[in-house]
Order: C-alpha cells, then sequence, then structure tokens
C-alpha cells in the first residue's frame, strides 16, 4: 500500500516551490499544471514541471502531476509529462468512467517501452462526478484513489463552503464507500485556512473518521499535523496487539471469537487492529515482526 496521508500542491509555474517540495516530508507531491496556473502561463508551467521531474530529488515523496480537463489541455499535458515518468496523474473534474477510459488510453500511447505504469488519482469536485464515483473508480485498473475537491464541488452546487463541513458530508460519504468498494484509497478536500490549526486538525479527524486514507495538502506547515492525525497512536498499537494476542489464544483454544475487556472480538475487529499495525510497521511505529 502507497502512504498518501499527505498529498502537498505545488503550482506548476513557480520554481521556488517546485525546486523545495521535496524537503517537507509530503507522501506525495503534486505538481499542479491547472487550477494553480493562469491560461496564459500554461505552457511555461508543463515545461517548468518536465524540467523539474527529471532534475529534482523529490526524496521518497512520490511525484504526481495534476493535468488539465480533457476538454483544455489534457493532451499536450500527458505527451509532456508522461515521459518525464511522473508515478501518477492526478486527473481533475473527473465525470464519468470514460472520462478515466480516454486518459488512460492517451497516457498507455505516450509511455515509453519499459517505463513504469502511471497510474492515475481521479479528482471528483462535481455533482455528476460524485454521482459516478464507484463507477469511476472501477473505470481502469490504474486507478489507485478517488480524491474529493469541495471547492468546485460547493460551487457547482451553489452551496456555501462553511468550516463544519455539512454541506459536504454526503458527497465525502459517498467518495470513501465507493472508493472502498472499488478496493483503492480515498483523499480528502484540502482544508484550506493555512493559519487555522485547530480547524485543519478536526477536520482531518472528521476525515479520517468518515475512512478517508490522506488529505490534499496546501502548505507545507499542514503536513505534520495531518500525518498525526492519520498515524495509530501508541494507545491505537497497544490496543491492536492486545486484541491480535486474544484472538491468537481463542484461536488455540478452538474458537473464532475472543473476548477483551469485556468487549467480543471478532473478525472486523481483528481486521481493523491488523490494519493498525501494518500502517503501525509502515511508518517504523513498531518493529518489524513484532506479532
Ligand atoms: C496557500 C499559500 C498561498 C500560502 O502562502 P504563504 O506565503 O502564506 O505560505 P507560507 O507558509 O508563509 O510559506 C512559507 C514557505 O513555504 C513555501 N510554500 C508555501 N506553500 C508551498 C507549497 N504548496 N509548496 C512548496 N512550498 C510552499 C513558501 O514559498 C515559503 O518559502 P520561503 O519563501 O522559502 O520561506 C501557499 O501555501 C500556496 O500557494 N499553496 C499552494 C496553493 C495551490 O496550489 N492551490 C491549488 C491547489 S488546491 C485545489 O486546486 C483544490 C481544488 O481542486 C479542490 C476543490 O475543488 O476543492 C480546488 O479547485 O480548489
Ligand atoms: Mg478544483
Amino acid at each position: 500500500m502507497d502512504l498518501r496521508r499527505t498529498m502537498l500542491f505545488m503550482p506548476g509555474n513557480n520554481p521556488g516551490m517546485l525546486q523545495n517540495g521535496g524537503v517537507f516530508g509530503a507522501d506525495a507531491l503534486i505538481l499542479d499544471l491547472e487550477d494553480a496556473v493562469a491560461p496564459q502561463e500554461k505552457d511555461a508551467a508543463r515545461l517548468l514541471v518536465a524540467q523539474a521531474l527529471r532534475t529534482v530529488d523529490y526524496s521518497t515523496s512520490e511525484k504526481v502531476v495534476r493535468i488539465n480537463p480533457l476538454d483544455t489541455f489534457a493532451r499536450e499535458d500527458i505527451e509532456a509529462i508522461v515521459p518525464c515518468c511522473p508515478d501518477a496523474l492526478l486527473v481533475p473534474k473527473v465525470e464519468c468512467p470514460e472520462n478515466i477510459g480516454e486518459v488512460a488510453r492517451l497516457v498507455a500511447a505516450t509511455e515509453r517501452s519499459g517505463q513504469e505504469p502511471v497510474k492515475l488519482i481521479a479528482l471528483l469536485e462535481t455533482p455528476r462526478g460524485i454521482a459516478e464515483a464507484y463507477q469511476i473508480a472501477r473505470a481502469d485498473k490504474r486507478v489507485v484513489a478517488l480524491a474529493f475537491g469541495a471547492e468546485d464541488y460547493t460551487a457547482s452546487l451553489g452551496a456555501k463552503r462553511t468550516k463544519e463541513g455539512t454541506e459536504i458530508y454526503s458527497a465525502r460519504a459517498i467518495v470513501v464507500n465507493s472508493a472502498a468498494a472499488a478496493g483503492i484509497q480515498s483523499i480528502d478536500t484540502p482544508f484550506t485556512d493555512v493559519n487555522d490549526r485547530e480547524g485543519l486538525i478536526a477536520d482531518t479527524q472528521l476525515a479520517k473518521q468518515l475512512g478517508f486514507k490522506g488529505k490534499l495538502t496546501i502548505n507545507p506547515r499542514q503536513i505534520e499535523d495531518i500525518h498525526n492525525v492519520f498515524n495509530p497512536t501508541q494507545h491505537d498499537i497497544v490496543w491492536a496487539e492486545r486484541i491480535i494476542k486474544a484472538i491468537r489464544k481463542a484461536e488455540a483454544e478452538g474458537s473464532g471469537v475472543a473476548s477483551l475487556d469485556g468487549k467480543m472480538v471478532d473478525a472486523p475487529i481483528v481486521a481493523r487492529a491488523e490494519r493498525i499495525l501494518y500502517l503501525a510497521r509502515l511508518l517504523g511505529l513498531v518493529e518489524e515482526g513484532l506479532l
């Protein structure tokens, strides 16, 4: 599983940000050719992003490029960017599975032989995209995640954005459920007030509670807080270890159900504990081979 707790946007027309992106420890970096770049700067940004992919060391961060929508500059973006070996493309304003099919076809036609296949992440930010989320998630084997964009979504709805996010609750739930049904990740919308730490933490906790596996990120100062929310706590890890021990003991005694602190422990609880320990091992929070 690829970690995508944070996916940091870097405007594709900002050489300083593109140069420094690797030092912040984001799980993924999104070199943006879409909304962060004005129409008259698209050509220059495409060249800059291609150059950055070839020359900048982004350390362990996944390299993702947000291309433009199919009805604008997607073809030019794919032709210029795919040969520079990004790990994935973030495809904005995806409305139907055919959009993904078309991008996948263009990517396949551009990839060089022997090149690692470029993954796709579908950004759902329109009412129709939300309505077709599951079909989009299953549209092509390259699709590894659904991401949610609340600003464009609420603009299309004509709904007012609030800090509490009641207006995006149902769309968030659909994105999470559709991604899980298709066996891929879901990534939440960015929190746009970079000076409101408390708000960011609360919004990320809500996203995690709903089932999201990460959050789009717009500023390096947001990374640590988002990681802290998505990382398993020491309390989670201790709980998960106790669950695994309890179920192993029950199994040794011929039972599939255990009891811990008076609560039933069965398969879904064990699966949750295993996920916590898997993530903890991936993050180096517990020793390899423990349990
Ligand atoms: C928000 C702000 C202006 C704040 O500026 P500030 O100046 O206050 O930041 P400071 O913290 O003071 O910066 C301290 C130091 O960090 C450097 N630094 C800052 N940000 C950095 C970064 N991202 N990458 C690398 N470096 C960075 C900076 O250069 C400085 O370096 P230095 O001068 O050397 O000290 C700035 O972060 C920024 O531009 N973010 C990216 C915004 C963006 O990409 N938006 C489009 C994508 S979202 C989108 O499209 C979603 C959606 O699709 C979804 C939907 O639909 O909902 C939609 O449609 O909305
Ligand atoms: Mg958008």
